[in-house]
């Protein structure tokens, strides 16, 4: 499987258009090294109407969620990586919205999630953060910005709730990362963990293969869901697993897992926007647990293809898409500048 399949072109404005996009909030973003992507505002953007409506619904806290979890109700978890993605996924009511470290294929092009900076994390955060009025917001600190020690993940992620604005964190990993876990929480961020399929470390595992197929390998993905919950984190991303050890460890923990490829027997599911949407070329490579509900990306291509043919055939612009003159403003236009020698003659 090659891992350049998985990837979609990188079709959406580069990050520094979403940002320029959004002039609410000019004087608060003085910190560090965000100055740098955001110097000029755009304040008549056509896109700013998007980002108008009031919430629509209560806050999903942690509490909330956690009720949730006891009533047995799925939790609903979808990425985003920019401003409308979060907009639409908040609005059709998800519970969660992840900014995923898999933004760097969908919306970087990167060949694979290892590459993206924390800074750049951070950029697509404050987009999807000012569009998910509701929902919980959680994002991936990304490889290289906690592996080296809790001190180290405690600071990414201070960096992610305070530039990003994030309310939470995700990272990788289960046993080797409980005492960064427990230290980002002990600061007072949650943590959602993410165990079984580690995309980040694929290198390792042989590329993104099923979790947990043997018992061996089973129990070495129970005693990483575990070491995850002991060190205190809320949730855990269980990621291509086997259903009935996905549904076996979910029924023995007592914090939810939002499964991705591990069925049903998880306590919520989270899927990749852009997969689920279908917004990719037909021949791309799709993960065997992405279920294609929508067909975004031939909608998006029929309409581009239909604005090219109207404007190349000339039916684009029609009178009605034009602005208006009184007659007589324009007979006395043509008469001023019959008067005049410059241009073409
Ligand atoms: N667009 C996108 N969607 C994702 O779900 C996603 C990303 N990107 N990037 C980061 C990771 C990588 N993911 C993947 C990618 C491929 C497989 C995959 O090929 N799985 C095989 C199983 C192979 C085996 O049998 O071990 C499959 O057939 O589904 C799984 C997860 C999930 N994540
Ligand atoms: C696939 C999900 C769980 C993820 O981690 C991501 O979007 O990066």
């Amino acid at each position: 499987m090659s891992r350049a399949l998985i990837q979609t072109l990188p079709f959406h404005p580069p990050p520094t258009s979403t940002l320029t996009t959004c002039a609410s909030r000019t004087s608060a973003r003085q910190q560090r090294p965000l100055t740098r992507y955001a110097t000029n505002i755009l304040r008549h953007s056509s896109h700013s109407p998007l980002g108008t409506a009031a919430p629509s619904r209560k806050k999903v806290t942690l509490p909330a969620l956690h009720t949730m979890y006891q009533r047995g109700e799925p939790i609903t978890m979808l990425t985003a990586h920019d401003f409308p993605s979060a907009h639409v996924a908040d609005q059709a009511g998800m519970d969660m919205v992840l900014v995923g470290d898999s933004l760097a294929m969908v919306a970087m092009g990167l060949e694979d999630t290892a590459e993206v900076l924390l800074d750049e994390m951070i950029l697509h955060c404050r987009s999807v953060v000012r569009g998910a009025r509701s929902a919980f917001v959680v994002a991936d600190l990304p490889m290289g910005s906690y592996e080296v020690g809790p001190e180290q993940a405690l600071q990414s992620a201070i960096r992610m709730v305070k530039e990003g604005r994030t309310h939470g964190v995700k990272l990788e990993g289960g046993v080797e990362v409980a005492g960064q876990i427990r230290r980002i929480v002990q600061a007072g961020i949650p943590v959602l963990a993410h165990v079984g399929l580690t995309p980040q470390r694929q290198n390792a595992l042989g590329g993104f293969r099923v979790q947990g197929k043997t018992a061996e390998g089973a129990v070495r993905f129970w005693r990483d869901a575990l070491a995850v919950q002991e060190a205190g984190a809320f949730g855990v991303v269980v990621e291509a697993v086997p259903a009935e050890v996905a549904g076996l460890v979910t029924r023995r923990l007592r914090i939810p897992t939002i499964g991705i490829g591990a069925g049903r027997g998880c306590s919520g599911q989270v899927l990749v926007q852009m997969d689920m949407l279908g917004n990719f070329p037909p021949g791309r490579f799709l993960p065997k647990f992405v279920k294609k509900f929508g067909d975004v990306w031939g909608e998006a291509r029929r309409a581009v293809e239909a604005y090219r043919g109207e404007v190349k055939g000339g039916s684009y612009p029609g009178p009605e898409h034009t602005y208006p003159m009184a007659k007589g403003e324009y007979a006395e236009f043509e008469r001023l500048l019959a008067g005049q020698s410059e241009g073409r003659q």
